[in-house]
């Protein structure tokens, strides 16, 4: 039988790059929103920009109506977030848009695929560092065309962990975010780092640069991609409390290995996140 999803994964390889060429010379870094007051979370033109791109040359592509599209920018002005058997792209433009606004060198195109509600493949491209990251279903990860794996380190006291603070600043919040990390710290490991990108520490866990990634209050176009690409890196997926990965949980722990996943959860100190499809169907 021929492959269904290999024109498609194709397809989203060369997107991925043309958006990030076209976040690489934007050079503007304008603020059009920043949401409420306890929130930091920055949108610019060229998340708006890069999307429609996106978007638009997938539709072209596949035609209006046969998909489904979930992108950032286009759930920030209030279209469905809501996965359904058909098949739908999961889209974040820019991801680290703080980290473009401020010139900090990580920011990553993340296009993700699911048919039945099961993610099919993963891209992400680390444009300023001009690496493709990218997996299918059953058949590895990648990066450019080299195969990439999760660390072997099983010993936590030997380990790097990411984490983020997010976009909230709510002091109950980043209270438990500071407590959470104080506590991994302290295990001790080797270090705590983080990109200020989901998708690019996503992809850190799969090359085996560290041994995990955990946040609460990162959004499904954050980690759809990434989460094909560490599962074919060899590495597991979790919910924060130890059950099963949710994509629109908006929480998730993401390891080279169960040891070192269950490890880091007994340490996280869980806020409620409000899960991405529960708060679209209310608008
Ligand atoms: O909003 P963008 O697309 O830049 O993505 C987010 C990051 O991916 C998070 O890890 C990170 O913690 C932030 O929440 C950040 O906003
Ligand atoms: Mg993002």
């Amino acid at each position: 039988m021929s492959d269904p999803w290999q024109k498609a994964y194709d397809f989203a390889v060369e997107v991925a790059r043309k958006a990030g060429a076209e976040i690489r010379k934007a050079g503007e870094s304008e603020i059009r929103v920043m949401t409420k007051s306890s929130t930091v979370d920055l949108v610019t033109k060229t998340d708006e920009r890069v999307e429609k791109i996106i978007i638009g040359a997938l539709k072209a592509e596949f035609g209006e109506g046969t998909h489904d599209f979930i992108g950032e920018e286009s759930v920030a002005k209030g279209e469905a977030c809501i996965l359904t058997d058909k098949p739908t792209w999961i889209i974040d433009p820019v991801d680290g848009t703080t980290n473009f606004v401020h010139g900090f060198p990580f920011v990553a195109v993340s296009i993700a695929f699911a048919v039945n509600k099961e993610l099919e493949f993963g891209v992400i491209y680390s444009c300023l560092e001009d690496k493709m990251y990218k997996a299918r279903k059953g058949k590895g990860a990648f990066c450019d065309d080299d195969p990439i794996q999760v660390s072997d380190v099983k010993d936590i006291h030997k380990s790097i962990i990411i984490s983020e603070h997010g976009t909230d600043r709510s002091k109950e919040k980043v209270t438990k975010i500071f407590s959470t990390m104080q506590r991994i710290l302290c295990i001790p490991v080797h270090g705590l780092r983080g990109s200020g990108t989901a998708a690019t520490n996503m992809c850190l866990v799969a090359s085996g640069a560290v041994e995990a990634f955990f946040e609460i209050g990162i959004h499904c176009w954050d980690i759809a991609a990434g989460a094909v690409i560490v599962k074919e890196a060899g590495g597991v997926l979790l919910d924060v409390d130890g059950g099963p990965f949710d994509l629109m949980s908006r929480r998730m722990v993401c390891a080279n290995s169960d040891v070192i996943a269950n490890r880091i959860i007994k340490e996280i100190e869980i806020f409620p996140s409000e899960r991405d499809d529960i708060a679209i169907k209310k608008k």
